[in-house]
């Protein structure tokens, strides 16, 4: 991908500088035996020749807009360049939760004209939606027009589960969506714009602190990058990033489980992605020791099991303190 290469500097020069240790991902072509071997082991690589997505690298504004039908979009406004993710459905968990974002829907069209009629101290939009049949013929042809052929390879020999969605985002330049992690394989894909992933493996899981998986903010990171709590979250400055930057035509792999913090580069104007998520294949033989991933999922299913068992969220701290502290401590 040319742009980012040639304005190599500019780009860097826009990047938000953090005090954690940063190393970059590994850029490859497809064809190359080390990406496949990142892949199956689980590790993130940008591949800048799938063409997953070239039937698409023509899309804009106008284009979407004139063909994406008639169907409402899912588009997030916020009052910062934040745009966390909350589950709607754990809100009555959290005394006094305050939503970080205010979801609507709305027409293409509408969404387009209040991106272009944005100005400083307005709410910043974020569009994220799941490309469904409602979106016109066009983008019906470019979405088959996708690399399908290379991407199912992909899931049958890494035997990846189904693939759940492919989401369309389309954002603001500087739009931040903070470090998180999913519980599903992604190969993200850059259609216009660049995109800046700082990666954290998911051993990091110790130096990121997740919120608790009842609290609607479940998989995020409780520290806030821009200004961290080092009384609270004293192990954050060991996190050790791994740095991706995308332009239009590269893939990213982004393994499940590997922790994300998603910046869309300032001065490239509107930024549009796809991403392609896989339920995670069958768990093969357990093998000691567990690798971090599966500590996190085991972690996940305790939190969930003590949750259910005591029946409130606010029991569930002491609890464990109590089965801990003085016991294994
Ligand atoms: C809602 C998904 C947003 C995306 C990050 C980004 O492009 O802002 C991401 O986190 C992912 O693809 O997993
Ligand atoms: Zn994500």
């Amino acid at each position: 991908m040319a742009d980012l290469e040639s304005q190599g500097s500019d780009v860097k020069f826009h990047l938000k500088q953090y005090n954690f240790q940063i190393e970059n991902v590994p850029r490859l072509s497809c064809t190359d035996a080390k990406a496949e071997k990142l892949i199956s082991n689980g590790l993130p690589v940008i591949l800048t020749d799938t063409k997953l997505v070239s039937s698409a690298l023509h899309w804009d504004l106008d284009y979407l807009s004139e063909n994406m039908g008639e169907g409402d979009f899912t588009v997030f406004l916020s009052d910062t360049n934040k745009f966390m993710y909350f589950d709607d459905k754990k809100i009555e968990n959290v005394k006094d939760f305050k939503q970080p974002t205010q979801m609507i829907e709305m027409k293409f069209p509408e969404f387009v004209t209040r991106l272009r009629s944005y100005k400083e101290g307005d709410k910043r939009l974020y569009m994220q939606q799941a490309l469904n049949d409602t979106v016109g013929r066009r983008i019906v042809m470019d979405f088959l027009g996708f690399n399908w052929t290379w991407i199912t390879e992909q899931q049958k020999k890494n035997k990846w589960g189904p693939l759940t969605s492919n989401l369309l985002l389309v954002g603001m330049d500087s739009n931040i969506t903070p470090a998180h992690y999913d519980e599903q394989e992604n190969f993200f894909a850059q259609i216009k714009g660049c995109k800046r992933f700082l990666l954290f493996d998911p051993s990091n899981f110790e130096c990121l602190y997740p919120f608790p998986v009842y609290h609607p903010h479940d998989r995020q990171s409780q520290v806030d990058f821009d200004n961290p709590d080092s009384l609270r979250f004293p192990k954050f400055q060991d996190a050790k990033a791994f740095e991706a930057i995308v332009g239009p035509g590269d893939v990213l792999y982004l393994p499940m489980y590997w922790w994300h913090q998603v910046e869309s580069v300032p001065g490239h104007g509107t930024v549009i992605s796809v991403n392609f998520w896989y339920k995670a294949g069958p768990t093969e033989k357990v093998q000691y020791p567990l690798k971090a991933h599966q500590r996190v999922a085991m972690t996940r299913n305790i939190e969930k099991m003590i949750i259910q068992a005591l029946n409130d969220p606010t029991e569930v701290a002491p609890f464990m303190q109590a089965m801990v502290l003085g016991r294994y401590t």
